[in-house]
């Protein structure tokens, strides 16, 4: 695992360091693959990042985005994380619905919207049951509880290793999310993180020890790199 750790002053430098990372994610996965493959992160820090991506002129005929996670809730349902994404980003450009691979979640069990966003992947990446395919970037945040996707502290979530794709939980809000393993298998994992509230669980994601299973982003350490974007506020302490 190759990780590096930024800190960047402010909000702003921030989501232009990311920017500036996934750009050039792309334009090296266009240039040996043909094709660059992102998932996408939930909650409130993506959403600047979501409008700028929006800004540039991309072969959006060659990016497909999927989701890291999703809340169990209709597409049209404000806590929704494809409609954020949408109405930030991907409304606003020109790629092909195709290229749109959105967490279904509109059957009736949570279990089964999960086995068909599983088979989507495997179909996707041509990928047998039990092997874990590559993304080009999955995108992440970070919860005050040190969750990342929807895999919160000491939830089933976190025990499922042979599948892509599972049904996780917080508290009794259902979620589909994207197992670890699977995060892992992924050529670079990127966190983007902000605001002081995020401090303690850093401090404890970054500590030598400490519980994976309290702290779930410990359990990121893909073989590929791993970033770490953080705001000064979250990450003033941990810098260097
Ligand atoms: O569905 C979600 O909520 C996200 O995928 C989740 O993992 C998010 O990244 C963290 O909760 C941080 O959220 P904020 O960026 O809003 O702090």
């Amino acid at each position: 695992m190759n990780k590096k750790v930024e800190v960047l002053p402010d909000q702003s430098a921030l989501v232009g360091r990311a920017l500036e990372l996934i750009l050039s994610k792309i334009d090296a996965a266009i240039k040996e693959r043909g094709r660059f493959t992102i998932a996408l992160s939930g909650g409130s820090t993506p959403k600047p990042l979501y409008e700028a991506i929006a800004q540039q002129k991309l072969p959006w005929d060659k990016i497909h985005v999927f989701w890291g996670d999703e809340r169990y809730v209709p597409p049209d349902h404000p806590d929704s994380n494809e409609l954020m994404a949408r109405r930030a980003w991907l409304d606003r450009v020109d790629m092909p619905v195709a290229n749109i691979h959105a967490i279904p979640t509109l059957e009736a069990d949570p279990a089964v919207a999960a086995v068909k966003y599983d088979k989507h992947l495997q179909n996707f990446f041509n990928t047998a049951s039990g092997e874990f395919p590559a993304l080009d970037v999955v995108l992440l945040g970070m919860g005050d509880d040190a969750h990342t996707a929807s895999l919160f502290p000491h939830t089933q979530a976190l025990q499922v290793r042979d599948r892509l794709i599972t049904v996780g939980n917080k508290d009794s809000s259902i979620r589909i999310t994207f197992t670890y393993p699977f995060i892992n298998a992924a050529r670079s994992v990127m966190f983007v993180v902000a605001g002081a509230n995020k401090r303690p669980a850093l401090a404890q994601v970054f500590a030598p020890q400490a519980d994976e299973l309290t702290y779930p982003s410990r359990l990121i350490q893909p073989q590929g790199e791993l970033w770490w974007l953080l705001d000064a506020a979250a990450g003033a302490e941990l810098q260097t």
